[in-house]
Parts: C-alpha cells; structure tokens; sequence
C-alpha cells in the first residue's frame, strides 16, 4: 500500500505572533512539493492567526480533550480547534505524558475525539532511554500502540509518531537498523489490531530529525514522514526536510 509522506512540525511551547514569519517559506515548500503533506503544530495560541497568514498550509494542535466541552477548566476541545483552522492534532506526546501524566488509556480518548470529528490525529509513542538499555523498547512501544491506538475506523485520520524519548531535543538519534526495527514492529502490531488497514496507517519518527539525517530516517521501509521539534522553528531548518521526503515520494 503507498502512503503519503507526512512532515509535521511541533512548535511545541515555542513562538508568537512575530515567529509566524517562519510560516511563509515552509507554505511555500509545501505547495512545491504537493506530494508531501506538511502541517505545522502551533501553541493553540498561534492557530487561527496561522491559518490567516497561510491557509496553504496544514496547521495543527499539539493536544486536545478527549469530550466535547463541560467543566475542565484550560483545556481545548476538538471543535474549538477545528473553529480555530487546526486540521490535524498531536496526542499523547511523550512531554505530556510526563508533564501531564497522561496514560494510554486517556490519549486514546483523546485520539478518538479527534476522529469523531474529522481531524487527522498523530498519537505519538517511544520508549525512554533505560527501557531501551534493558532491551525493553519494542515491548514499551507495542504496549503504548496497543493501549493508545483506537481500533476502530483505521484509516487516513490515524498516525502514529514513534518518538524515542532520549532523542527528543538530545541531537541523538537511534541507529538506522533500531529505527527500521521499531517500525517494522509497529506495523505488525497494528495489523494484529486492526487487520489490512493498518497498511495505510502512516508511521513517522520523531526525535532530532534534521537536514542532515533526514533523507536516511525517510528512506528506511515503514518510516513514513517525520515529526520534527527543534527543527521545524525556521523555515530554513524545516524545508530540507520537506525536500528530503519530497525526493523519496
Ligand atoms: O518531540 C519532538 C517532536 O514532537 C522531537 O523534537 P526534536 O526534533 O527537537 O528532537
């Protein structure tokens, strides 16, 4: 099955109104390159004025609650993102399952809210450093895609972000062969669960993707994209990733 390639961005706690001016060149790229999908995951702050300045582009959230509205106070619902143009929304990203204690269990609801109501969802896993040294990594993770994952529906809407936790922000990054290994274990697990769709379900890894490493990260076999932080601030940073997926699709 062919899948798309998928480069999003997560800004993460990072930017204001001034740092939309990243947006133009990555808008630009993206429209280059019409066989890449390419969102940016702004701070909920920064969604609507984005999707203003360049409604060319996927712009995304970084979270959001697993109903609809009621009383919990700070938080965003799906259809507020989706009135404030957000097209695809990051659940369960590692910084908030610890920050937040955030467990499979909700980030799955969280993932469901997000289908329910036409977004793209991309629920990320990864394992942390002494997991991984005790051989314990592709056992994590598959639990985490196992608990977190809906089962239902599969298709387009769905992604999942295999973020090794010691390679977020670090520069460190796992080997090739480790990066092939996990995917290929992630697929599995999906088909266990979910049958022939999860063939469509795209992959992508997170986790100090860069200019330099990316076109060898998007050219192994079930990495379909990347989910890029530190990278995805400046457009300069941003669009050789663009480009190295642009060139493998
Ligand atoms: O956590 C990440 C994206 O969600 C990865 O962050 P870095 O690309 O900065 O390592």
């Amino acid at each position: 099955m062919t899948r798309r390639k998928f480069v999003a961005g997560n800004w993460k706690m990072n930017g204001h109104l001034d740092h939309l001016r990243e947006l133009h060149g990555i808008e630009k790229a993206a429209k280059a390159h019409p066989q890449v999908d390419v969102a940016i995951c702004t701070p909920a702050t920064l969604i609507a004025p984005a999707v203003q300045r360049t409604p060319d582009l996927m712009i995304g959230a970084q979270d959001c609650h697993a109903e609809d509205r009621g009383a919990h106070t700070g938080c965003l619902s799906a259809p507020m993102l989706i009135e404030a143009g957000a097209k695809c929304v990051i659940v369960g990203h590692s910084e908030r399952r610890d920050e937040q204690c955030e467990t499979d269990r909700l980030i799955r609801g969280k993932a469901e809210a997000v289908h329910r109501h036409g977004l793209t969802a991309i629920v990320c896993v990864g394992e942390t450093e002494d997991e991984r040294d005790a051989g314990r990594a592709e056992d994590v993770v598959m639990a985490q895609v196992g608990r977190s994952v809906p089962r239902h529906a599969a298709g387009d809407w769905l992604v999942v972000a295999y973020e090794p936790i010691w390679a977020i922000g670090t520069g460190r990054i796992p080997t090739l062969d480790d990066v092939a290994a996990m995917h290929a274990t992630i697929r599995k697990e999906l088909a266990d669960m979910i049958g022939d769709a999860a063939g469509g379900i795209r992959i992508l890894y997170g986790g100090s993707m860069n200019g330099d490493n990316a076109a060898d990260l998007l050219a192994i076999d079930n990495v379909d994209g990347g989910l890029v932080g530190g990278a995805s601030l400046s457009h300069d940073k941003f669009v050789p990733i663009i480009e190295a997926a642009a060139a493998l699709a």
